[in-house]
């Protein structure tokens, strides 16, 4: 524990959403965590500092997060953030907020699932390799976004790893014969999103070369696999000042 075996506080902003409940249940059940706050739609997010949050944790709305995120870097306190929609244009803004307060550590990441930073890693590992790379993400029929903020990292890791190793356009003849039959483009990757009932959270990575194909395959069945990474993320921020992207820099 830090500060002499004093546990740290934690807040949790969407605490009745999917995703906060299980947070809330993790950080109550870690002996090293107090949970201190829980903040949904219509709270006051005052409630969090006068909790004395030392960190928040946000699984709420894109349309929301950057004002919550603002918030709590003006209040001084850290934030693990799992919510999505983070564009190259937010992130950037974030890093100025964080340029005024030096202290302050934000972890953003766009998958807690440990599982899933592999996939992201294996997939830019093997982007070099293959001359085709499609990515097809299958969520819950009441996710709000689409494609996932996984499937956007991962084709703009994959588009990185082919810029650098020089590979051009994928090959494909195909005109679409009906709006959105290839999927969305990121970065010169198409992205495919499914939603239907009965799913959590999946994603293939499918590369193609002469002859052969390679999948690589990540399912998140139950938010639970979720925890593990969210947990390390609230213990790793508080001695983490500036902006974090993603798990990797957290794994050994
Ligand atoms: N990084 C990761 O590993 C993961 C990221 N996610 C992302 O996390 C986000 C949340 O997902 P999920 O839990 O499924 O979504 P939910 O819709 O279940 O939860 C979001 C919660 O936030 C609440 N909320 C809305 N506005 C505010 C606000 N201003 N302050 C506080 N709470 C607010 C919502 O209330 P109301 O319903 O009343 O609007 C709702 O209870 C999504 O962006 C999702 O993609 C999800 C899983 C894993
Ligand atoms: O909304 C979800 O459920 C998830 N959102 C994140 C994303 O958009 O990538 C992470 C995971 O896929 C679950």
């Amino acid at each position: 524990m830090t500060d002499a075996q004093q546990p740290i506080r934690v807040g949790v902003l969407g605490a009745r959403g999917r995703m906060g409940l299980e947070v809330c249940k993790a950080v109550d059940a870690a002996a090293d965590l107090e949970l201190v706050a829980m903040v949904d739609q219509g709270d006051r997010l005052f409630n969090a500092s006068e909790a004395s949050a030392q960190v928040l944790v946000d699984f709420t709305t894109p349309d929301v997060v950057m004002d919550n995120l603002r918030w709590a870097v003006d209040q001084g306190i850290h934030t693990v953030v799992g919510t999505t929609g983070f564009t190259e244009q937010r992130l950037e803004q974030v890093r100025g907020w964080l340029a005024d307060k030096p202290g302050v550590g934000v972890l953003i990441a766009p998958n807690f699932g440990l599982g899933a930073v592999l996939m992201m890693q294996f997939a830019a590992r093997a982007a070099r390799y293959f001359e085709s790379a499609e990515i097809i993400e299958q969520h819950h029929p009441r996710k709000l976004d689409a494609p996932s903020g996984t499937a956007t990292h991962t084709a703009k890791l994959i588009a990185a790893a082919r810029a650098e190793a020089g590979l051009g356009a994928m090959p494909d003849a195909t005109k679409e014969e009906a709006p959105g039959a290839r999927g969305a483009d990121i970065d010169g990757v198409r992205v495919h999103a499914v939603r239907a009932a009965g799913l959590v959270a999946h994603q293939e990575v499918l590369f193609g070369t002469t002859g052969e194909t390679l999948t690589i395959r990540h399912d998140s069945l139950d938010r639970a696999s979720f925890m593990p990474g969210v947990l390390l993320g609230i213990r790793s921020i508080v001695s983490r000042p500036g902006l974090t992207i993603g798990l990797d820099p957290l794994l050994d």
